[in-house]
């Protein structure tokens, strides 16, 4: 298990990441989404080591992961702008993670660059941008390390071989309990493959919950009132957003489709209907009642 306590990076004025506890429990997919400068990647960072904390510290299994070799060993990070040395061919990379990495599979590296087609000899330098992040994704699952960091990691990735990085994740969470934590702009993809969702903005966790604990808790409502009323007088919902085109209002509200029903029924509308709500629906809501607003962005 991977624990952030108080975690809180600065760089001179800027709050990176602002006293962020987070759980991250072992054989879950860990979603990692948030607005653009919210700190996902200094997060990912601070977890990995590379950065030390001003404040509070990240714990693999109660060990303390900044400068401990030992707890590095448990992972693999596949930063955004990726590493390799100068010059190097996978190849070169490979001899050098094995010395790292006890458990890296040499025979399954040298399968899976076969299997995407990438020359195991050829200068990294002169491959496309998607074709360094497969070898990034081939030495990070190769690696057989508990936890994969990926920041960013399927974007620039073609949908086939995106959807051959997810098999290949799926393959290892079943057999050898591996957990993903996944920093993206793509929430459609994480909605398909996350447990856990951990939602950034401003350096700060708005939202940490299993996705579907989230999805149960946050409704799109579709109603046409009695005359006279508005959406205003609906007073018993817990309203995050409102809009009205004609005699349809549609709403955001939080609460257990349940509770959401009942209430609405109380008010005797006309219509309504009750949807669930997408991740990509939920972040723009749960952003905006936090000041980040498309209307303001826009106009
Ligand atoms: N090395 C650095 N020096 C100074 N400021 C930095 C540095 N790295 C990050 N920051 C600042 O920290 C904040 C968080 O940046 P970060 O890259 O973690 O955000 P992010 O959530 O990954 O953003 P995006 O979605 O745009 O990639 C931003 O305001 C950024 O300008």
């Amino acid at each position: 298990m991977i624990q952030a306590v108080n975690l809180t990076k600065r760089f001179d004025d800027i709050v990176a990441v602002d006293h962020i506890n987070a759980t991250i429990k072992d054989g879950c997919v860990f979603g990692l989404i948030g607005t653009n400068g919210a700190g996902k990647s200094t997060f990912l960072r601070l977890m990995s080591g590379v950065l030390k904390p001003e404040e509070g510290h990240v714990t693999i299994d109660g060990h303390e992961v900044f400068e401990n070799t030992e707890a590095k060993r448990r992972f693999f990070y596949i930063s955004d702008e990726q590493f390799f040395f100068s010059n190097a061919t996978p190849e070169e990379m490979l001899r050098y993670y094995r010395t790292i990495y006890q458990r890296f599979d040499e025979a399954r590296f040298h399968k899976l660059m076969s299997s995407f087609g990438l020359s195991e000899k050829r200068k990294i330098h002169t491959f496309s941008k998607g074709m360094k992040k497969q070898v990034s994704v081939i030495c990070g699952i190769c690696a057989g390390t508990d936890y994969l960091f990926c920041d960013e990691t399927f974007d620039g990735l073609d949908p086939v071989m995106r959807q051959a990085v997810k098999s290949l994740f799926a393959a290892d969470m079943a057999d050898r309990n591996l957990t993903p934590i996944i920093a993206s702009h793509n929430l459609r993809e994480l909605e398909d493959i996350c447990d856990h969702v951990g939602l950034l903005h401003k350096g700060g966790i708005l939202l940490s919950r299993e996705l579907d604990d989230m999805k149960l808790n946050i409704h799109k409502l579709q109603c046409v009132l009695q005359p006279g009323m508005s959406a205003e007088d609906l007073v018993a919902l817990d309203k995050l957003n409102i809009e009205q085109r004609g005699s349809l209002i549609t709403l955001v509200v939080r609460g257990t489709r349940e509770e959401v029903e009942a209430i609405m029924a109380s008010y005797n509308p006309v219509f309504f209907e009750c949807i669930p709500l997408s991740l990509e629906e939920i972040f723009i809501s749960e952003t905006e009642v936090a000041g980040y607003d498309i209307k303001k962005l826009i106009f």
